[in-house]
Formats: C-alpha cells, sequence, structure tokens
C-alpha cells in the first residue's frame, strides 16, 4: 500500500536538521521560510519586468530574426550570470552547491522567453531608412 502523500506542515516544527553543527537556521518554522522566498520573489519579478522592457527595446537595433536570437551574446549572458552565482555564494551554512547550475539554467529558460517576446515585438517595428554622413564642405 502506498502512503497518502501529503503536503508538508507550514506551521509545524521541524522534522529534520543538518547533521553539520554549525548550520544556523534562518527561520522558526516552513511558513516563515516561505514568507522570505514571497519577498525575495516579488523583488526578482519586479526586476524582470525591468529587463523585459530593455528586451524590448533591444528589437530596434536588429536587422533580422537572427540578429534578434544573437546567440554570441545569449552565450555572454550565461556565463557572465554563472560567474556572478559563483562570486555571489553565500559564506554562511555552506553555500548553496548547485547555484551557478540553477542560475544558468533559469537564465536560459527566461532568455529563451524573452526572445520569443523580442522576435513578436521585431514583428512592430519597420526599417528606418538609410540615411548617409553629411560631406566634407557641406553646411
Ligand atoms: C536583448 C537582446 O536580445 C536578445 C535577448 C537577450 C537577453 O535577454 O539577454 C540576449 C540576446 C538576444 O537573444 C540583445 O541582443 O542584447
Amino acid at each position: 500500500m502506498t502512503e497518502l502523500q501529503r503536503e508538508p506542515d507550514a506551521q509545524g516544527a521541524p522534522v529534520r536538521r543538518f547533521r553539520d553543527p554549525a548550520y544556523r537556521p534562518l527561520a522558526e518554522n516552513l511558513a516563515g521560510v516561505r514568507r522570505e522566498i514571497d519577498r525575495i520573489d516579488d523583488a526578482i519579478v519586479r526586476l524582470l519586468a525591468e529587463r523585459a522592457m530593455y528586451v524590448k527595446d533591444a528589437a530596434r537595433f536588429k536587422r533580422d530574426a537572427f540578429q534578434v536570437s544573437a546567440p554570441a551574446r545569449q552565450a555572454e549572458v550565461f556565463a557572465r550570470v554563472r560567474a556572478l552565482a559563483e562570486r555571489h555564494q553565500p559564506a554562511f551554512n555552506g553555500g548553496f552547491a548547485g547555484l551557478p547550475d540553477v542560475v544558468e539554467s533559469a537564465y536560459r529558460a527566461l532568455v529563451a522567453g524573452y526572445i520569443a517576446c523580442e522576435q513578436n515585438y521585431f514583428g512592430q517595428t519597420e526599417a528606418i531608412a538609410a540615411t548617409s554622413p553629411p560631406k566634407a564642405n557641406e553646411p
């Protein structure tokens, strides 16, 4: 017989502890942990919305779908956020070993979503007629 699956008790006391004696808990119960995660998600989503508006603006500088995708820039972004995750590895409670992988894979999913939207916005733009630079001796 399989045991009935149920969600963890958010109000209850801990049911496990880290074997590391130096580990310092961050919250009294799971509800407290989740309150902090929700607070951080509010800030993250606000920043993702701000980032989105720059992705939209980037469409004005692109000539075609390949340029919207800009794979070299994507690779640069993924390497950069991975390095940032390594640099921001918390120095307490043993850090979070998988952080660079979590951050990189999150960015791979995020940027794929941003690019799909940028492709749509690109379709709402039109080419600007090329202007020739002013010639010497012209006022
Ligand atoms: C914003 C740009 O367009 C796209 C979106 C990117 C992003 O979300 O970081 C990166 C490269 C492009 O795929 C850009 O070219 O910089």
